[in-house]
């Protein structure tokens, strides 16, 4: 089943473009990583296809994280549900958390390795943490697909790889940003390579080699 598909398009902000020629589909079960040097239009391509999947239910996972500091690490995982209740309920459980909501998100913090930190404020934190955060609130939310930019660039590379695979056992789709030419090979079934305004690769990760991507970097 088809999730996507842009044709020939333009993206970019406002009227600036960044990317051209973009033309892609995306297909239910497809494991993407998206490739390529800083600034090249990564985030740009996960926003356009953000913007085209309105009628998916989709897991955010931003560069930023996307917390609200201020907050406990309950209240920002919790926020990966808020579009599942009325105005009521949220308001309910953002004050009064029942223990089935607690129990709910430490599950998925336990999947990220934040076993027992759902009460820490979220500015008390490391890097690292924030970024696990913002990974168990896309477990939370579950859906068809997650759309992650460059969503394990804080932690070490074992962290990454078990990272990867919650995500790879929650979501039968996902497109994420990565930096890491090898992790991207390890985990995605195709890889998307930027550069030069446009997309200059877009193959299966099997048919590809470290070399090939490292192409993408010269
Ligand atoms: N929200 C935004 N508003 C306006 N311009 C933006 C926005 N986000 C990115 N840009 C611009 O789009 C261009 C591509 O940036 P983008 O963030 O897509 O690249 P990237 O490949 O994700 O970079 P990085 O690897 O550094 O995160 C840059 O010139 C950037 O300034």
């Amino acid at each position: 089943m088809q999730l996507l598909a842009l044709d020939n398009e333009t993206l970019g902000w406002g009227a600036t473009p960044v990317l051209s020629g973009v033309s892609l589909t995306v297909d239910q079960g497809e494991r993407i990583a998206l490739l390529g040097p800083s600034g090249v239009g990564k985030s740009t391509l996960l926003n356009a296809m953000r913007l085209r999947m309105t009628d998916r239910r989709v897991a955010l996972v931003p560069q930023e994280n996307g917390l609200v500091a201020q907050l406990s690490v309950f209240h920002n995982v919790w926020m990966g549900r808020l579009d599942d209740f009325g105005t009521a309920r949220n308001m309910r459980t953002l004050l009064w958390p029942v223990g089935r909501e607690r129990a709910e998100v430490d599950a998925d913090l336990a999947r990220t390795g934040l076993n027992g930190l759902g009460r820490r404020r979220v500015s008390t934190l490391s890097g690292g943490q924030k970024q696990r955060v913002a990974l168990s609130r896309a477990l939370l939310r579950g859906g068809d697909v997650v759309i992650a930019d460059e969503p394990v660039s804080a932690v070490d590379p074992a962290q990454s790889r078990e990272l990867l695979s919650q995500i790879e056992a929650s979501f039968a789709t996902s497109i994420l940003a990565l930096h890491d030419v090898q992790l991207a090979l390890d985990h995605a079934t195709r890889i998307i390579g930027l550069g030069r305004g446009g997309i200059v690769l877009d193959a299966p990760s099997a048919d590809l080699t470290i070399p090939d991507l490292m192409g993408l970097y010269a």
